[in-house]
């Protein structure tokens, strides 16, 4: 047994507590987060950071159908369906994908360039289908964990909503609907993947188990602006050395 798996348990409180410590990682601390907020990005940064997000966002209700697949608790699938709804869209509103188009027309991408996906960095792809990898293959409820860096994403969404339009006047407000809409969405998510985490993950090496996934997460998020800084902060985008233009692939599963 690990020195870790032979202590006592965490209090609930204190597990919980663990995980929003975890916060101080999150990527709204990432250099190129801030350069966005504090209205030092430029249009084409702006630009990049969407149209690599939009992959991310056409991922997570894949993810959220892994989850559902590998949950045989009728109860936990009936209330997570809604993540699914709200991204996807249902009789009545869009959803998020849709408003994340929106939010590109809004920077001056047309909808097709965002689902050309021709803008997506290797790196980012290759950080984003880890997540969804992880959640085919991981028990449920640890793929529940992963969503937990949503803990952290309504303070990210309230700071776009605070400062982008006072520095970037060129953006359409018809681009903001999305982070409008997660703030609320966000919480609820949170609330009910934390249920799940506090309730599943009890022993000492269980409760390290999740912070060790929640990190896993925070890994994905930060590699994600990693790949953008390289590309857009500092002109160095894979192939820099060969030529001008996106000669990357497209994706070979979808
Ligand atoms: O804009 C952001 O910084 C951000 C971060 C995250 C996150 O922390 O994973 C999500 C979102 N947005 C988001 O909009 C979203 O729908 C979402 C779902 C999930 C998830 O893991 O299930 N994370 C996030």
């Amino acid at each position: 047994m690990t020195a870790i798996a032979a202590e006592a348990p965490l209090s609930r409180a204190a597990f919980e507590q663990a995980l929003r410590d975890k916060g101080r990682y999150y990527h709204i601390h990432h250099p190129y987060h801030c350069a966005m907020y504090e209205g030092r990005a430029t249009r084409e940064q702006i630009q990049g950071w969407v149209a690599n997000r939009y992959y991310y966002q056409i991922n997570i209700p894949q993810k959220d159908a892994a989850i559902m697949a590998n949950c045989r608790d009728r109860e936990v699938r009936r209330e997570w369906i809604q993540r699914i709804h709200d991204h996807d869209g249902a009789p009545g509103s869009d959803g998020g994908i849709e408003a994340w188009l929106r939010l590109g027309e809004a920077v001056g991408l047309s909808a097709d360039t965002l689902r050309s996906e021709a803008m997506v960095l290797p790196g980012v792809r290759f950080a984003v289908d880890a997540y969804l990898q992880f959640a085919r293959q991981a028990s449920w409820q640890e793929a529940a964990c992963s969503s937990l860096t949503e803990l952290f994403a309504p303070h990210i969404h309230q700071s776009r909503l605070d400062s982008w339009p006072t520095h970037y006047p060129w953006i359409k407000p018809e681009g903001y609907v999305y982070f409008r809409t997660r703030l609320s969405e966000a919480r609820r998510d949170v609330e009910h993947g934390l249920r799940v985490t506090l309730d599943h993950f009890t022993t000492r090496a269980q409760q390290q188990r999740a912070l060790e996934i929640l990190q896993f997460k925070l890994d994905i998020l930060w590699t994600m602006l990693d790949a953008m800084s390289m590309a857009y902060e500092l002109a160095r985008p894979p192939y820099h050395t060969v030529e001008n233009g996106q000669p990357w692939h497209r994706g070979l599963w979808s």
